[in-house]
């Protein structure tokens, strides 16, 4: 696979809704609700599937319901197209 561009969460971020900017690091950071735990593990189970084919991982961190996720590029050491398109897939199941 070829080695991602970074393009800087600013340029991510004009192409998001609901996304912001980590502090202290190049990433975007979202914090999704569901109705239940249910709701949120069967959302991560999901995203983790498709992540694994992509071989693009999210950083994140579950509470019952909460799911704070932080995507960023490792092999860029920022964000890459790669997180725009794995937070779009996100978004769109998350409902
Ligand atoms: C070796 C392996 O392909 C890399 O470490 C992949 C795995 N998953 C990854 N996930 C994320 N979010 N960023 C990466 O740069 C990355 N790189």
């Amino acid at each position: 696979m070829t080695r991602p561009a970074k393009i800087g969460a600013a340029a991510a971020l004009a192409q998001l809704e609901g996304w912001t900017g980590a502090d202290g690091k190049d990433a975007i950071e979202k914090t999704y609700r569901f109705a239940d735990f249910n709701a949120a593990f069967g959302f991560m189970t999901r995203v983790a599937i498709e992540a694994d084919k992509r071989d693009h991982h999210p950083e994140w961190f579950n509470v019952y319901n909460r799911v704070e996720v932080t995507l960023t590029t490792h092999d860029c050491d920022g964000v890459s197209e790669r997180d725009v398109q794995l937070a779009k897939f996100m978004d769109a199941i998350a409902g």
